[in-house]
């Protein structure tokens, strides 16, 4: 199995590309956004770390997450996203190697890692086998985030410029999803690369890596016996 990290700008597009990967062309497909939702439900340790480093003005009355809240408190100040990404990375990185420890027993050739700051943060990337950057202009992100999340000029910027510039990323990656034009433009491009995905032999690495291991393993102990 090889991972493929999916990732772009905020409102560029990544959750509408992994839609069509997952639910038309039947890839399997992990979202760190949907993992990230789930370690600050109550009772999880990283809602206890928000709690403890935060406080309770973070907190609705029903113990939920305010997410308006945090998030205006976090895309203004660097030092607390910083704290903040150091209690939610950690749990997402954790859960995600599991549900991709689980892909792997079950066979998948390539799972699609959704991971929003992919480049950013840089710690999965040395596991990815190739990344894909969902890219749209910057007028195009501004006005779909203002749109989506009902949010100001100012307040959609200022959680666009938190982040590396989409152009960066597009340097970095091994494909680019043109976001710009109609979903249908976009869902072209994303089935084409399926087929380059599905046409790569990066899991047999792995798989040749693995058996390899087994015989010299069965190998010293017929020795030993
Ligand atoms: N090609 C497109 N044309 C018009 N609207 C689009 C297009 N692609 C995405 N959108 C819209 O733009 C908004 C952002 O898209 P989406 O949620 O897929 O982005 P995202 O990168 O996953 O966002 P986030 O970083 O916040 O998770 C959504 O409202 C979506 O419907």
């Amino acid at each position: 199995m090889f991972l493929v990290g999916l990732t772009g700008g905020i409102a560029s597009g990544k959750s509408t590309v992994t839609k069509i990967f997952q639910n038309e062309l039947r890839c399997k497909c992990i979202d760190a956004d949907i993992i990230a939702r789930q370690v600050v439900e109550p009772g999880q340790n990283a809602y206890r770390k928000i709690r403890e480093t935060f406080g309770d003005s973070v907190f609705l009355q029903d113990g939920q997450l305010n997410r308006e809240m945090l998030g205006q408190i976090i895309f203004h100040d660097e030092g607390k996203r910083k704290l903040l990404n150091g209690i939610v990375h950690p749990a997402v990185q954790k859960e995600m190697l599991w549900q991709i420890l689980m892909c792997f027993i079950q066979g998948y050739q390539f799972v699609i890692l959704d991971i929003p700051l992919l480049f950013e943060t840089k710690k999965l990337l040395p596991y990815v086998s190739y990344t894909v950057v969902v890219y749209c202009q910057e007028h195009q992100q501004l006005n779909r985030l203002m749109e989506r999340n009902s949010l100001s000029a100012d307040d959609a910027q200022a959680r666009i410029r938190s982040q590396l510039p989409l152009t960066e990323k597009c340097k970095l990656a091994t494909y680019v999803i043109d976001n710009c034009g109609s979903i249908e433009d976009t869902r072209n491009q994303v089935k084409d690369i399926c087929l380059k995905l599905e046409a790569s032999k990066k899991h047999l690495i792995l798989r040749v890596g693995l058996l390899t291991l087994f015989a010299l393993v069965v190998c010293g102990f017929s020795f030993l016996l």
